[in-house]
């Protein structure tokens, strides 16, 4: 997880070792209002977006809506092959051995970044949701080559290698390269044109129909890194506990939220906060909202979920958490309770005489 408060400034940084997955969480809000919607609309790629939707009274006693939208700026990505602009509700890959900078073009950011050794990351199979679905290639957007000409004393580039950090000194812009062409690039993906799949009768399906990206490894299963979302959607199943169930993953799951709630967690899961479940632990909903859903009962109507991004970086290696995450000021000691009055909502079973059963 990352926060930054200043822009790398004649600057840049490598990794030699792997390739970046960065997730923007927050960014400088900057309110601003537009009162036709149709201007928003043009604006905004999606609904997604808008943080407040309010009906404010007017002077005439009459009341209007005010769309607030909350741009969330995140990071400007320069790297060799051009800037990536990203926003949170984005997400962009850096691969291995690209030279970037950061710049924070509103103000601090914060978010998360995923880290994989020795693979790239690329679109699952669809298996037999065939041709079209999921994360579509054409929205994976690739920079426009961009260059800095003027000569720069004392440039640092950070190499990351090995996992140590080296530094060099040059007295121009890695960012230099005028025009390029090929296929291994940064790119950028707006996490709103996803295209959700979801039973559409009975039963709860996996959280990997919703990856984004993968990294596999050569176990057909099991990835190096999955990255995968829960976007709005509609939740639709019959006869089905419709959040998801109670579990234990022979991956790890670290999840993260962007924004709004996550169905799991009625409480304690906050935007910007992370959660992570190791391989083997068990886990699944809080009780609030196991018992909203039981209170639900069976015949709950279609229900969306909407306003909300969270997202899971699920991996077959087992993480080891830092010194700095255990000793964390911020680390939710008392996440157990979530689950403390947990109770089973099974009668006595029903004793019919010479059933036998
Ligand atoms: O644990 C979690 O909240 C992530 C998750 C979501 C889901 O719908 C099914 C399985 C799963 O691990
Ligand atoms: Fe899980």
């Amino acid at each position: 997880m990352y926060t930054a408060n200043k822009s790398m400034d004649s600057r840049a940084f490598c990794n030699a070792d792997g390739d970046f997955l960065f997730v923007p969480q927050k960014g400088n809000p900057r309110t601003c209002r537009f009162l036709r919607k149709g201007f928003v609309k043009l604006l905004l790629p999606s609904r997604e977006h808008l943080v407040h939707d309010r009906v404010r009274p007017t002077r005439s006693g009459s009341s209007r809506t005010v769309l607030l939208w909350k741009p969330l700026r995140g990071l400007r990505i320069i790297t060799e092959c051009g800037r990536l602009q990203i926003s949170p509700g984005e997400v962009a890959v850096v691969p291995q051995g690209f030279r970037f900078a950061i710049r924070l073009p509103d103000g601090p950011s914060r978010g998360y970044v995923a880290e994989i050794f020795g693979t790239h990351f690329q679109l699952p199979d669809l298996g037999p949701i065939g041709a079209n679905g999921l994360a579509a290639p054409r929205d994976f957007l690739v920079p426009a080559a961009w260059f800095e000409h003027s000569p720069r004393q004392n440039y640092t580039i950070v190499q990351k290698y090995g996992g140590e950090l080296f530094t060099a000194k040059q007295d121009f812009s890695p960012f230099n390269v005028v025009a390029w062409h090929g296929n291994y690039v940064p790119y950028k993906y707006d996490l709103s044109k996803f295209c959700p799949f979801n039973t559409v009768l009975v039963d709860h399906g996996d959280p990997s129909i919703n990856t984004v990206l993968t990294a596999p490894t050569d176990k057909p299963g099991v990835a190096l890194l999955d990255f995968v979302i829960f976007p709005p959607r509609w939740l639709v199943a019959e006869h089905t506990f419709r959040p998801p169930y109670y579990h234990r993953n022979c991956m790890s799951e670290f999840m993260g939220l962007i924004y709004g709630g996550y169905e799991a967690k009625a409480e304690g899961f906050l935007p910007g906060g992370a959660s992570l479940h190791s391989c083997m632990t068990p886990h699944g909903p809080d009780t609030k909202t196991y018992e909203a859903t039981i209170a639900r009962g069976e015949d709950a109507a279609p229900y969306k979920l909407s306003g909300t991004m969270a997202f899971m970086f699920e991996s077959y290696l087992i993480p080891r958490v830092c010194v700095w995450a255990l000793e964390s000021p911020f680390l939710d000691h008392d996440y157990y309770q979530c689950w403390i009055g947990l109770k089973s909502h099974f009668g006595e079973p029903h004793s019919s005489k010479g059933s036998g059963t």
